[in-house]
């Protein structure tokens, strides 16, 4: 037979076995149960799972930077929320959102990727934090939660565990699933959180200030940062609530200097009416000198960001920006994706991109840390001419020197930049405080990155690994030859636990337990180890001495008016001999939401159990209850596979029930016994193969059902209040409809449909729709609660009524910053209807991202006529398109962007006739 080819059997058959295998590769990836890419994105591992997805390292393929891939159910209410605010934050001490893909299925974030995990993590690794450390982090992230709430925005979630740390040890704020506006409404009611961090009036369902219990939620963070244990908690989960309401915090002397107590015993006032602002946490003396300066780069960047027209303005982004060109790349587009916070691909291309550069030109010309030379060359001289030198007489010049260089640099840095906040002689910086102060010293570099996929050697860990050697061998000149074992050198006890080394993967709480519990034993054994503590003891004694004074200097120096007083003589630290490693008592919690509020029973509770009922007054002096031991091993299963009020995170009986407002009308039947809401077995799987422990009583599963709508009803406001307005709906008055109002979160119905298909006259539809469902505007003269939080029974269907007499916020992407950054805004409305549909996340940036309004805008709005405009929609997409959109008097959808730009009479947009096109415009 003539072989076609031409070529031998022998080769043909080769060909034929590499065709073979290709082709069997190819099908096994389409087969594989694996995911291996998502858009721009290579998964590599994972490395985090969440409550409704798992999170992975990534890899974004055109810029080969790693990313964080987080994956959440659509299910999940809490993930539009989620996006849409965090999508907005622009910070150094806030993860960046790259990038969001919506599958059929599923939601992924990209964001930037925090080699260091979580600050629960670290605390728990080291198990007590440096002074000098937990004022860093806490100033970075009071930081944050200052950034987050001059947006507008409370957290409601703040934790440890949500709080990450970067590649330079930087505290990056993270997940904000319960975020929700706090403009237009200033008192909240939505319960959520986690327990252990909720503030007393949280604990007590009342209605709150959401900035005020996130200042809590500081207090206790930094309680348990200084601490290493929280400052109320017990195995009882009731306990601890009632320890919330009622007790103080016990102020450890030994532990917490004079300065600290005083801040935090500020931050937990359990009148949240006396919690201080967040300027004036950033002003506090324990926290100088990093509280002042990230005070005044976090007032410039949000100056800058208000202004509008920052991005794309400095060089690098220029010179970016030109060789996209060069690249044939559609630079309009991608300027509009950022300016609108369309979090596409090419947001992400962009933002990594910029990442990219950025550090590219840091290596290219990093910044010399005169502190760091200063450092070496204190501890060179150290070394070579003084060798019988203590410890101790290096240190105290050193870190004279270190804290004088430091600070001087730290307040000319004031006019930077975001991007010039964590720079490399910052990074330097805080290598030069490990060397000058080990006992004090940052995460120490093996630990930062013991979690990270990479653990490439870097140049700072060997010049670490030289400063620890040297302490070391200062320290015990016989162990010298092991001193490479360990670069950080606690305090006390934790330098004897960190000699341990480098923790190893494994179910953490196991290993923290048994490695302090190793820790304790050399701690008996080894004398020689005691004598070497003590003496560290000693040195730390001096630098917090030292340390004390700086703070003090500066107080003088730097507070105002503003800032508090109550500083005193800081104590010598860990100076007693009676310190004691002591078990970590830190656990990890699990947020959880619920509306479940009760005015009429407002601090007393019926815990849900038949057998345990009991009633506790959180007002009264009513003696604790008796503690019940908490089913440990049911509670990581819960906290990480159910859905659950707050007030059931025990798995048990210590959910609260709250009073008769508890509607068992919400408790499934029938078909949803396999949900959480069934309630005939112990546990159980849901549609999703979850298991669930169940709780006792139909009580419970009414809480996860209200919690469930609560959480929906919570997104669905905070899209929709990206413009202030009163939302109602006329519908709860329709009996069929106000049941498809009660959802089940696991049900097949989704916040918004996956396969939903975008289109240009969707719009129109659905504003034709919502004209025919009749929607309509009613006026309230509620001037002080611009936006009413539907009550549990009402809400579902999404009628929104903008009754705001300063008509429509102006949102952070104003006009101004779009044609400021070339953009015509007006041109390009055309783009949106018909090309933005493909992104997977479509906002009009314009009107949906974050409004930001000035002080004077807002008060205006008390002046200003009734402005009535209707606009229903109910989807991510779609609810910027609702925000941005309006039904006029003649039930006719208008959008306010282009009424604005035509300068139109807006009378069918404000009732006040009067008001012209041009008036509104100049108000928003
Ligand atoms: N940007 C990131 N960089 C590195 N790791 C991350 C990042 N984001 C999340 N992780 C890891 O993934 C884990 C889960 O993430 P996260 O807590 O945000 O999920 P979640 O669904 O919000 O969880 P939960 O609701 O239980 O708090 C975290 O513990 C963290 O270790």
């Amino acid at each position: 037979m003539v072989n076609p080819v031409g070529s031998s059997k022998v080769e043909q058959n080769n060909i034929k076995s590499i065709i073979g295998s290709s082709y069997n590769r190819l099908y096994s990836q389409f087969t594989s149960d694996e995911l291996t890419e998502v858009g721009n994105y290579k998964i590599l591992k994972q490395i985090g799972e969440g409550s409704f997805g798992k999170v992975y390292l990534a890899l974004h393929r055109p810029t080969h930077r790693k990313v964080c891939l987080k994956t959440s159910d659509k299910n999940d209410p809490n993930i539009v929320r989620e996006v849409f605010y965090h999508r907005q934050f622009d910070f150094p001490y806030i993860t960046k959102l790259y990038e969001v893909i919506v599958t059929e299925s599923k939601v992924w974030m990209a964001l930037e990727y925090c080699p260091g995990k979580e600050l629960y993590d670290h605390l728990l690794s080291l198990h007590r934090i440096s002074l000098l450390e937990c004022g860093e982090l806490f100033a970075q992230i009071s930081g944050a939660v200052y950034y987050a709430h001059s947006m507008h925005c409370v957290h409601r979630d703040l934790k440890l565990e949500n709080i990450l740390l970067d590649k330079n040890g930087n505290a990056k704020l993270t997940d904000f699933g319960f975020t929700r506006e706090c403009m237009t409404k200033t008192t909240l009611e939505t319960v959520c959180g986690t327990t252990v961090y909720m503030a007393p009036e949280l604990i007590g369902r009342k209605t709150y200030d959401g900035f005020k219990i996130d200042t809590w939620s500081l207090g206790v963070i930094l309680y348990t940062l200084i601490t290493g244990s929280l400052p109320f908690d017990d195995d009882d989960e009731v306990k601890t609530k009632w320890k919330i309401v009622n007790e103080e915090p016990k102020y450890d002397p030994k532990l917490i200097p004079d300065d600290a107590k005083d801040l935090i015993s500020r931050l937990l006032a359990k009148n949240p009416g006396e919690r201080p602002s967040l300027p004036q946490v950033l002003r506090h003396p324990f926290l100088q000198p990093y509280g002042s300066v990230v005070l005044d780069q976090t007032e410039k960047i949000l100056c800058r960001q208000r202004s509008g027209g920052i991005q794309f303005k400095s060089k690098l982004e220029r010179r970016l920006l030109k060789r996209l060109k060069q690249s044939g790349i559609d630079t309009q587009a991608v300027k509009q994706s950022i300016l609108k916070r369309k979090c596409d691909s090419l947001s992400g291309l962009w933002l990594l991109l910029l990442a990219q550069e950025k550090k590219q030109e840091n290596c290219k010309c990093p910044k010399r840390s005169r502190s760091v030379l200063s450092v070496k060359k204190v501890i060179e001289n150290a070394t070579h001419n003084d060798i019988n030198k203590t410890s101790d007489d290096i240190l105290k010049p050193a870190l004279e020197l270190s804290r004088a260089t430091s600070l001087s640099k730290m307040l000319n840095k004031g006019s930077d930049i975001v991007t010039s906040m964590t720079p490399i002689s910052r990074k330097k910086s805080k290598d030069s405080a490990k060397v000058l102060h080990p006992t004090f010293s940052k995460i120490p570099s093996q630990r930062a990155y013991s979690h990270s996929i990479v653990n490439s050697p870097r140049k700072s860990n060997n010049f670490l690994q030289k400063v620890s050697s040297f302490f070391k061998s200062k320290k015990n000149p016989n162990n010298s030859s092991n001193s490479n074992s360990s670069i950080y050198t606690g305090v006390g006890e934790d330098s004897v636990a960190s000699s341990k080394g480098v923790p190893e993967s494994g179910p953490f709480l196991v290993k923290k337990t048994s490695s302090f519990q190793k820790s304790r034993t050399d701690v008996g054994e080894d004398s020689s180890k005691t004598n070497s503590k003590e003496s560290l003891k000693k040195k730390v004694a001096g630098t917090i001495a030292l340390s004390g004074g700086a703070n003090v200097a500066l107080k003088n120096s730097k507070t105002s008016g503003n800032s508090m007083e109550g500083v005193k003589e800081t104590p010598e630290l860990f100076s007693n001999e009676h310190v004691r490693i002591e078990e970590p008592r830190l656990k990890r919690f699990k947020s959880s939401i619920s509306s479940e509020i009760s005015r009429t029973s407002t601090g007393n509770y019926d815990s849900e159990s038949v057998e345990n009922s009991r009633s506790i007054s959180f007002d009264g002096k009513v003696s604790p209850p008796p503690i019940r031991t908490r089913p440990l091993s049911e509670i990581s299963q819960i906290s990480n596979d159910t859905y659950i009020s707050e007030y059931s995170t025990d798995g048990n009986n210590s959910s609260f029930k709250i009073s008769d407002t508890a509607k068992p009308s919400y408790i499934r039947k029938g078909s949803e016994t396999t949900s959480q809401y069934s309630a005939s077995s112990e546990k159980m799987t849901n549609g999703y193969g979850r298991k669930f422990v169940r709780r006792d009583l139909s009580i419970i599963s009414t809480a996860s059902s209200a919690s469930e709508r609560s959480s929906r009803t919570d997104s669905f406001y905070d899209i929709t209040t990206a413009t202030p307005a009163i939302t109602t709906d006329n519908r709860s008055n329709r009996n069929s409809n106000f049941k498809e109002s009660v959802l089940p979160r696991f049900g097949t119905q989704r916040p918004w449909t996956g396969k939903r298909t975008y289109t240009t006259s969707r719009h129109g539809k659905n504003a034709r729709r919502s004209s025919k469902r009749g929607i309509f505007k009613i006026s309230s003269s509620n001037t002080d609660s611009i936006i009413q939080e539907v009550s549990s029974s009402e809400e579902e269907d999404h009628n929104i009524l903008y009754n705001k007499r300063a008509g429509l916020p102006k949102p952070v992407l104003q006009t101004k910053g779009l044609t400021e950054n070339g953009l015509d805004e007006h041109d390009e409305e055309g783009d949106d209807e018909a090309g933005d549909d493909e992104y997977a996340v479509h906002t009009d940036g314009e009107f949906s991202i974050k409004p930001q309004f000035s002080d004077d805008v807002i008060d205006k709005q008390h002046g200003l006529a009734n402005v009535k405009a209707v606009a229903t929609k109910r989807s991510l997409s779609e609810g910027s398109n609702w925000s941005s959109s309006y039904l006029d008097s003649d039930g006719n959808r208008q959008r306010v962007s282009s009424m604005l730009e035509d300068g139109r009479d807006s009378a069918a947009y404000a009732p006040d006739r009067n008001m012209s096109g041009k008036e509104l415009k100049r108000l928003l």
